[in-house]
Formats: structure tokens, C-alpha cells, sequence
């Protein structure tokens, strides 16, 4: 075909210039026409130019792109791209997304495995290939024939004029690191199992003011106006988003959740009409650290959707009176200030975000995904508190594992989940170097529950209990003034308790004076480092044949780098005596404040079985989910705990309050990741 049989042809309608276009690319795929194509493709352009005239005459247009305008340039000045009217025409959002890119502090894309999402007629993907050297870049279009136009503009800058390869840095071409391909989304890398470093998109965020309009099939002999319509305009997506018309940007970060890689980048272009606060939700309820790369201000679309949408809502959006103005309108103040031809604009964002967690938050999401979207309207992950955060994802990770592998919660023993008795076990012997396992374990609700149940184990005439653990005793135990009487016989569920200062002096003197068979107590903090006072109550008891319950909870830390605990430290050389256990309420987690679970550890077989029984008839059993939480600080703890560098946990005391809590193991996960 002449030059101007193709112009004649092209001439006709914009569908037929498409399809004089696809006859070319098939010309250039083929190596043996290719130069010959290439060449036509020059020819075409000194022909016709880059005017509007061609494009309005000939239905499309063959223009150049400067590179050189942009932050960090390097490489080529310019790229030759050509656009057909029923794809998208690069404009303002599309320099700000390219500004936002280059901005980026890093060479984010080298060597990288990269998606475009809506790459339009392909010129960023093409740039990027071009200036980053990227192993592959993929760019996706819902829109069949922006893919096939993107597949010439791809020929167009792999081969120059006279159609010789262009070859990079690495002596590479462009062909060798573009691909083009028509994709919702990121379906094309889902189905090809393709794992992607970056994500990167520009994509549209109004609602189809026509919700009819998107129901149809998309296909490239679809009308020219409504796959043009593709580029500006989105329909509903299910998310909690749409109510911004966010839903399709929302769609694309849990989609690209699933097939990013654990380090991977998302960079996203927003208009910023919902608000900044709004953008950025998006991404934060997500699990991802946002940081903004690049802002401008642009012109607007139709937007009477989001003037539909404030109809309804108390939200209103974000635009401004011309292009410099700082003073915010609502949507609907400014879609009649713009019927009546004034100028609107709104702020127009380039966001880069990371997952904090990126496995965990994976898992959570594929755990959502397999029938559980509706709670992902309610999920959020965002924290202020990076301790917070570094608690409460790991939580749902795990929570979500079990969820999905169990439709139900399984049944476990009532001294507790064997997985968390295991790990408390494995917590004392890694980080207190003390000698248990699960079986030396049992887990009470509370651990006014497991004094009360020890109480009630042994029903004893005359028990001594520390003051601040008698609180939530039963009334008529404190109460009682049998103690004169105890050896003349009591019925057997009377329990005497006697109140004592928390004071090992003090205590012990009660114990000698009052033989009570039972005595519960805590440690005071001046007596907690040392195991003195510890050894002196035990020697006390051991003397008159009573069971002494030492209660730490108090003192101990869920840290990775917890402060010492005489007691555990004594317990690490010498094995608990049999008439003694350790009570230990866990507390201290980061999210939950009330959120309890306490255990008691004993050498004594009888014990943990009578124990258990307790809880059994008792009590009821400790609820899964507190055991899978505190589970979950003790496996993190455990996880990523470095013995071998460490040797000696203990720690001086200077230490302690900069290493408090599990926050504390991620940044230490991190150091060490590097150097593996
Ligand atoms: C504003 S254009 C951006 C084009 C190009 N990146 C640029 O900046 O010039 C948005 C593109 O997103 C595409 N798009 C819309 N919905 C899509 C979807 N669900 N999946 C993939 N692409 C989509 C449109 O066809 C359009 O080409
Ligand atoms: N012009 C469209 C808008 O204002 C955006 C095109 S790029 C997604 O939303």
C-alpha cells in the first residue's frame, strides 16, 4: 500500500485508520517486512505531521514526546509516539504521573520486573524500558486498541528511521524489555503467574456518569467513543472507595497486593479531588507506608458524578476556582462555576507506597479474597504507632492462616492450646534459658482465675495472699474469721485467705506465725532482681509443707530484649522445687489493653493435671483467639530472636526502657535480613 492509499484509507472513519494501522503492525512484527514498515511509518510522519489537522483528517497523529524536560533525564531526547482518537491522548495527567516517576529518590525501576496499568498508547512504559533498564516492563490496557497502538509506538522506538535496532546501554532493545498486552487490571500477570517488583498507573477515577455504558462487552470493534471513554471514566467496583470514585485505584492495590513481590513499589497518579486524606486512606487502611512524590494542579473532565455523589453523602470533594487557586470548592459548586465557563482545577498527586508487613498483609488479604470481601471494607491496618502495627498485622496474618484452613476453631485441652503452651515453653527456654515444655504449662483466662482455681484446688483452711491479688477473691473467703478454727474441721469449700503486704520480710513472718497451706504472692520491684527474696519464701514454705504460687506477672516483659527477673534467672539454674509455681498474667501487649491470658508453670505432674481439671469444671477454657494473639507476640519474639549474637539477653538496666516491646524484633529482623 502507497502512503497515500493508506492516508485514503485512514481518511474514512477512525475505525478504519485502526485498521490500517493493525495491517502495519502486522508488517512490523514480522522481521522480513519490518524495516520496510518502519520506514513507512517515517515517511508517514514527515507526511502528515503532528498536527490537529491530521488528527482530525486522518484520525490520528504521529507526535514527539521530550524526555529531556524531565528531573534526572538521561538517554534519548525524545520519543515518536502516535495516538489514535479512541485511545487516551497523553495530557497533564500524564506529564505529572511521568514528573512523579522520575521524582522517585531511587533508580526504582533497574533490573526490575515493572507493570503499567492503562498504559494508554504505551509511551511511559516505553520510557521507562528507555531510561531505567528495567528486565521487563508490562504494559496493561483494558482497551484492545490502545494495546495494539502501544505495540507500533513500541517498533516506532526499537527501530530508528531507516528501521536499524536501537540498541541501550546493555545492548539491549526496547523489544527485549516491553511487552505489551490488553489486561483488566493486573489479570494478565495473575494468569501468567508473573510476580512484579513495581507497579506503576495512571487510571481513571470518576464513575461513569452512564452506569449503563460500562456493562459492555469491551472489545476492539466497540464504538470509538466509548473505548475512549475508558480512559476518563470507571464503574462501580465493589470497594468502599467508589464512594470517591476511587474503587478501580482500589481494585488495582489488591490486586497488585497479590502479585507484587515483598519489597515491590506501587506508584499510583490520584486526582486529588476526594481529598489528600482520602488518597492516602486508600493506601494506609491497606497495610502501606505512602509517601507523595510529586504534586500538580489539572484541568478537569465531566464531573458531574461526583456531584451525584455529594448529593448523597456528607463528603464533599476537593477543586479550586482557575488553575492557581488555593481556596477549595465542592464539586457541585464547581461544575455550575464551570458550565458557566470558568475554569476548575484540582490537585493532582503522584503516591509511592510500600507494605509495611508485605507477608503478612499478603496473607490477610488472600484470606479476604476467598470469601470474606465484605470485612475488607472494614479492614484497616494503618498505625500511627509503628509498634502498634508491628503487633496487630502479625495477629491477623495468623488469625487469617487458621480462618481459612478452618471453618471452624479446633478443639483444644483445657490447660490450653498445645501451639501456645509450646510457645510460652519455648519463650522461657530461648530468652530465660529456663528448661520447660508445654507440658509444664497451664493456661487460665486470667491470673485472678488461676489464683482463684489453685485456691479452690486446694481448698485450704488458712491460704496467704498478697494484697493486690485478693481483689477479685470471692467475698465470703476474705471475710471469714475461721482462722482460730481452721484444725477443728471446716466444711471443705470454705478458703480462708489472710491479706499480707507484698514484702518478703513481712510475708515471711505471716507465713512462720500463721502456717496457712497456701500462699500467693507477688514479687515488690525492689525485690525483682535479684532471687533473694524468691529463695526465702521458698525456703519458708517448703519448711511448713506449704504451696507457695508466685506471681510475676508483674515484671514480666513480652520484649526481645526483656530486663531480668531474679526468679527466672534463679529458675535457670535450678528446677522449680515441686511445691512451688509460677503464676504469670500476660498484659502488656500493644493493642489490646484488657486483653488477658495468664499461665501457670510447674515441675509437678499431679499439679498441672489437677489444674487443668480445675479449669475444666471450673472456669471453662481460655478463649483461642487471646491465645493466638499473645501466641503471636511469643512466635515473632521467638521468630527472630538472634542467640547466636546475643548470647548474654540479660541485659543492664539502662537498656531496658529502650527495649520494651516486640516493635523492637522488627527492626532487628531487618538488620539481619541484609546481611543474609
Ligand atoms: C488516563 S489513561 C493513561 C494512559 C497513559 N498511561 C498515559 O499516561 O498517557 C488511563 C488508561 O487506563 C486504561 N484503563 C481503564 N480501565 C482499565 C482497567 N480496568 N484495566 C486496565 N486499563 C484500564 C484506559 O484504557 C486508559 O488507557
Ligand atoms: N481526565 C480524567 C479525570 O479527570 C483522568 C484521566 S487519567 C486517569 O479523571
Amino acid at each position: 500500500m502507497t502512503l497515500e492509499e493508506f492516508l485514503k484509507q485512514c481518511e474514512q472513519s477512525g475505525d478504519a485508520a485502526y485498521a490500517a494501522f493493525k495491517s502495519l503492525l502486522e508488517k512490523l512484527e514480522d522481521p522480513k517486512t519490518r524495516i520496510e514498515a518502519r520506514v513507512f511509518l517515517s515517511d508517514l510522519q514527515s507526511r502528515v505531521g503532528s498536527s490537529d489537522d491530521c488528527f482530525h483528517k486522518y484520525h490520528f497523529r504521529i507526535q514527539d514526546i521530550y524526555l529531556d524536560r524531565y528531573e534526572g533525564y538521561q538517554g534519548r531526547k525524545k520519543l515518536t509516539m502516535m495516538v489514535i482518537p479512541s485511545i487516551f491522548m497523553p495530557e497533564d495527567w500524564s506529564f505529572t504521573f511521568y514528573e512523579g516517576l522520575n521524582r522517585h529518590p531511587d533508580s526504582i525501576f533497574k533490573e526490575k520486573t515493572v507493570a503499567e496499568l492503562g498504559c494508554g498508547n504505551g509511551w511511559i512504559t516505553i520510557a521507562i524500558a528507555e531510561k531505567w533498564l528495567p528486565a521487563k516492563v508490562y504494559g496493561l490496557d483494558i482497551n484492545p486498541r490502545a494495546v495494539k497502538v502501544s505495540c507500533i509506538n513500541l517498533y516506532m522506538n526499537a527501530f530508528d528511521e531507516k528501521g536499524q535496532p536501537i540498541y541501550d546501554a546493555e545492548k539491549k532493545t526496547l523489544l527485549d524489555r516491553v511487552e505489551f498486552h490488553e489486561s483488566d487490571l493486573l489479570s494478565y500477570c495473575r494468569e501468567h503467574d508473573i510476580k512484579l517488583e513495581r507497579i506503576v498507573g495512571c487510571i481513571p477515577q470518576i464513575l461513569n456518569p452512564n452506569p449503563e455504558a460500562m456493562s459492555k462487552m469491551i472489545t476492539e470493534n466497540a464504538s470509538e467513543e466509548f473505548l475512549h471513554s475508558l480512559s476518563n471514566y470507571c464503574a462501580l467496583q465493589g470497594f468502599l472507595e467508589d464512594q470517591f470514585g476511587l474503587g478501580l485505584i482500589a481494585r488495582a492495590v489488591e490486586e497488585g497486593i497479590a502479585v507484587i513481590k515483598p519489597t515491590g513499589i506501587m506508584i499510583f497518579n490520584m486526582g486529588g479531588r476526594p481529598g489528600q486524606g482520602v488518597c492516602r486512606r486508600l493506601f494506609e487502611r491497606r497495610g502501606f507506608r505512602v509517601t507523595r512524590l510529586w504534586q500538580t494542579k489539572a484541568g478537569d473532565t465531566d464531573i458531574s458524578a461526583l456531584v451525584e455523589i455529594e448529593k448523597n453523602s456528607p463528603h464533599r470533594f476537593e477543586f479550586f476556582m482557575g488553575l492557581s487557586g488555593d481556596q477549595p470548592i465542592c464539586a457541585r459548586t464547581a461544575w455550575a462555576y464551570g458550565k458557566a465557563g470558568g475554569r476548575i482545577s484540582h490537585g493532582l498527586s503522584v503516591y509511592s507506597c510500600q507494605l509495611r508487613q508485605p507477608n503478612q498483609v499478603k496473607v490477610i488479604f488472600e484470606f479476604l479474597r476467598s470469601g470474606f470481601q465484605e470485612i475488607s471494607s472494614s479492614l484497616d491496618l494503618s498505625f500511627e504507632d509503628d509498634l502498634v502495627a508491628d503487633e496487630k498485622i502479625p495477629f491477623l496474618a495468623y488469625l487469617s492462616s487458621v480462618l481459612k484452613e478452618n471453618s471452624c476453631f479446633p478443639y483444644e485441652p483445657p490447660a490450653g492450646c498445645k501451639r501456645f503452651r509450646n510457645l510460652i515453653a519455648g519463650f522461657m527456654k530461648t530468652y530465660h534459658h529456663i528448661p520447660l515444655t508445654s507440658d509444664n504449662v497451664v493456661v487460665f483466662p486470667s491470673r485472678t482465675v488461676a489464683i482463684e482455681n489453685a485456691l479452690r484446688l486446694f481448698s485450704p483452711h488458712l491460704a496467704i495472699v498478697d494484697e493486690h491479688l485478693t481483689r477479685n477473691l470471692p467475698r465470703k473467703w476474705l471475710t471469714s474469721l475461721a482462722i482460730e478454727t481452721a484444725e477443728n474441721g471446716l466444711s471443705d469449700d470454705v478458703v480462708t485467705v489472710i491479706e499480707a503486704p507484698r514484702q518478703s520480710d513481712l510475708m515471711i513472718e505471716l507465713i512462720k506465725r500463721l502456717k496457712p497451706q497456701v500462699v500467693v504472692t507477688g514479687i515488690a520491684h525492689f525485690e525483682a532482681v535479684t532471687s533473694s527474696a524468691f529463695v526465702q519464701l521458698l525456703d519458708a514454705t517448703g519448711e511448713i509443707g506449704s504451696r507457695l504460687f508466685l506471681d510475676i506477672s508483674d515484671h514480666f516483659e513480652l520484649s526481645s530484649l526483656p530486663g531480668t527477673i531474679g526468679v527466672l534467672k534463679y529458675l535457670s539454674g535450678t528446677p522449680l522445687p515441686s511445691h512451688a509455681a509460677i503464676v504469670c498474667g500476660l498484659v502488656k501487649n500493644q493493642v489490646y489493653s484488657d486483653l488477658e491470658v495468664a499461665f501457670v508453670i510447674s515441675e509437678e505432674e499431679a499439679i498441672l493435671k489437677a489444674l487443668s481439671k480445675t479449669v475444666e469444671i471450673l472456669e471453662g477454657n481460655t478463649s483461642l483467639i487471646s491465645q493466638y494473639y499473645y501466641g503471636c507476640i511469643f512466635h515473632e519474639l521467638l521468630s527472630f530472636q538472634l542467640t547466636d549474637r546475643h548470647p548474654h539477653l540479660e541485659i543492664h538496666h539502662d537498656s531496658i526502657e529502650n527495649a520494651y516491646y516486640p516493635g523492637k524484633i522488627v527492626d532487628r529482623f531487618q538488620i539481619d535480613n541484609k546481611s543474609y
